[in-house]
């Protein structure tokens, strides 16, 4: 007699005994891949309705409040006294905003339920930031203080390479603003333009980063309570770093884990729904985090698939693919019970991670200093260059002289002498009296890009043009080139490449614009008469660019 097959095709006994209950493979099946191309307000976490008292105004129609002056105000906690942002470049007579006076404001990033991010570039320093400025003014003060604590929460994060870098804070026409370290995107950002998981390594990276960067939250005492891809922001290093500390709170109850908000419901703890507010909400919402990533998998807002995965049930044709150290890893993230659920220092400690950190340390140092070397040895060529053109005209009058020419010298004969010279007793290198360049048959390979460095030292864009980056070290600029296109970088962010090459990544067009030729001319060399046309310098150029083309 033939064995009954159920609808799913299988003899019931070749099943595995009562591992999951009933309902869990229909549950299973609401599990599915991300969709593409959703809007980046897709991903916003519901809020709560705003409890705030009624704004001050009403019940005060006549008081004047000081932070709805016009006047910018610096925020911060540290010194709570209100003071004008520092800035050389900020005059308040002129009537336009500090932001506008400061910044270059160059496009927007994104955009959150708080406020709009943009990309600006510092007209002080020349450096690329990112501005968030709220999108509503205050409502009242109540409003305001709200707002205001995410600077608070920002100044009590502190410096850590792993958290994105609080730079100032400040508020102006009832609008509050953040200065961070810019970022290449988020987590979630990077995933979507990948389309799919992310390779093995790369998320050994970002486990490794982030483990490391909550450590440093937990430490402090610090609750995020807000993890998730969309606040994960890669560094122009390729590192991963925790940002948006809007919902974080602080465990020793200076501002209470009463006032605690739960984040987004995709990536939120079963325990918060009791209330139960702790460290291990945090390396659950990271474990969803990690999970959603390294799968590809679109995590439910709620229903059985949401439940399952609270109590402990991974979809096995998500995660059969994972390498079964990180599997065991996010189980343990992912633990039902918050009390049995691993911590950050335990995770760290596992040999595992540990053997994923020192990978990590390796090509992260590696990377550093390939990057500083490449710096160091364009400016070794820069003032190189820059020595031997300061001493070529010293040099080319010392020959003259000692030739007994002086006359002749080009440094010394007037335009008019020198086109009345007797051009009989001129010699070869007589002939091409236009420019030193080529005076010395110096070997034309290793000089021409020096050469287009040394014009391009001179008239260092950075130091004229705010479009361009400075060459600072260790700078929060972007390299060049920062095109619409930065898709392209935010995947290279994670292959670690050195964000260092600002000086060699010109374009030919620059290149020539620059070119040796124009400083002939500058120089005062430069003859229109003589027959030079096929050994002008910006041929030579030409040529050796078509020789070095492959
Ligand atoms: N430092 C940064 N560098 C690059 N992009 C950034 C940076 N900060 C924010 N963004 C972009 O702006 C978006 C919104 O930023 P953020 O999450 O800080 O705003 P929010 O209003 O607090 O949002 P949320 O609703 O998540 O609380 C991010 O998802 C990201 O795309
Ligand atoms: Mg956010
Ligand atoms: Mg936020």
């Amino acid at each position: 007699m033939p064995i009954p097959r159920d609808d799913m095709g299988e003899a019931p006994l070749t099943r595995t005994p009562i591992p999951l209950p009933a309902h869990f493979h229909q549950a299973e099946q609401s599990f599915s891949l991300k969709k593409r191309g959703r809007s980046l307000c897709y991903t916003l976490p519901p809020r709560p309705p705003v409890k705030s008292i009624p704004p001050i105004s009403r019940i005060f129609p006549n008081r004047q409040r000081s932070w709805s002056q016009p006047r910018p105000q610096s925020v911060s906690f540290r010194t709570p006294q209100t003071v004008p942002p520092a800035s050389k470049l900020y005059d308040q007579s002129k009537g336009e905003t500090f932001f506008k006076q400061c910044f270059q404001s160059i496009c927007k990033l994104g955009r959150g339920s708080f406020g709009e991010v943009y990309k600006v570039r510092s007209r002080e320093d020349g450096c690329l930031y990112a501005v968030k400025r709220s999108v509503s003014p205050f409502r009242g003060e109540s409003d305001r203080q709200r707002k205001l604590q995410e600077v608070r929460k920002h100044e009590r994060v502190g410096q850590h390479p792993n958290c994105v870098r609080f730079v100032r804070a400040w508020e102006e026409k009832s609008l509050l603003y953040l200065q961070t370290e810019l970022c290449v995107g988020s987590l979630q950002q990077y995933s979507e333009e990948l389309a799919g998981p992310l390779p093995p390594q790369r998320i050994w990276n970002v486990t490794c980063d982030l483990l490391r960067g909550l450590k440093h939250l937990h430490d402090r005492n610090l609750l995020h309570l807000d993890i998730k891809p969309a606040n994960v922001f890669i560094a122009f290093s390729g590192v991963c770093k925790l940002g948006d500390f809007g919902l974080m709170v602080e465990l020793d109850g200076s501002d209470g884990s009463g006032d605690a908000q739960e984040g987004d419901p995709r990536y939120m703890a079963p325990e918060l729904l009791d209330g139960v507010f702790g460290k291990a909400a945090d390396v659950f919402s990271l474990g969803m985090t990690l999970l959603e990533v390294s799968c590809n998998m679109e995590l439910p807002t709620g229903g059985e698939g949401w439940q399952l995965l609270r109590q402990g049930h991974l979809p096995t044709e998500f995660t059969s693919d994972l390498p079964p150290d990180f599997l065991k890893v996010l189980s343990a993230m992912l633990d039902p019970d918050h009390r049995c659920r691993a911590t950050v220092d335990w995770l760290l400690s596992l040999p595992a991670i540990q053997r994923a950190e020192r990978w990590r340390k390796l090509t992260l140092a590696t990377q550093w200093t390939l990057g500083k070397l490449l710096v160091l040895y364009q400016l070794l060529v820069w003032l190189l260059s820059f020595v031997a053109e300061s001493l070529k005209r010293p040099f080319l009058w010392l020959v003259c002289c000692v030739g007994g020419r002086l006359s002749q010298c080009p440094l010394h004969a007037s335009p008019v002498s020198g086109r009345l010279g007797d051009s009989s007793i001129s010699s070869d290198w007589d002939d091409d009296d236009s420019l030193g360049d080529d005076v010395f048959e110096v070997p034309p390979s290793p000089l021409v890009p020096l050469r287009n460095l040394t014009y391009h030292g001179h008239e260092f864009p950075g130091r004229h043009s705010p479009d361009l980056p400075r060459p600072s070290l260790g700078s929060t600029s972007t390299p060049r080139n920062m095109s619409p296109e930065y898709g392209i970088r935010r995947r290279s962010a994670l292959t670690l490449t050195p964000n260092v090459s600002r000086i060699s990544q010109d374009s030919p067009s620059s290149v020539k614009t620059l070119s040796p030729s124009s400083s002939s001319n500058s120089s005062g060399f430069e003859d229109a008469d003589a027959p030079r046309s096929s050994f002008l310098p910006r041929n030579l150029l030409t040529m050796f660019e078509d020789v070095s083309e492959p």
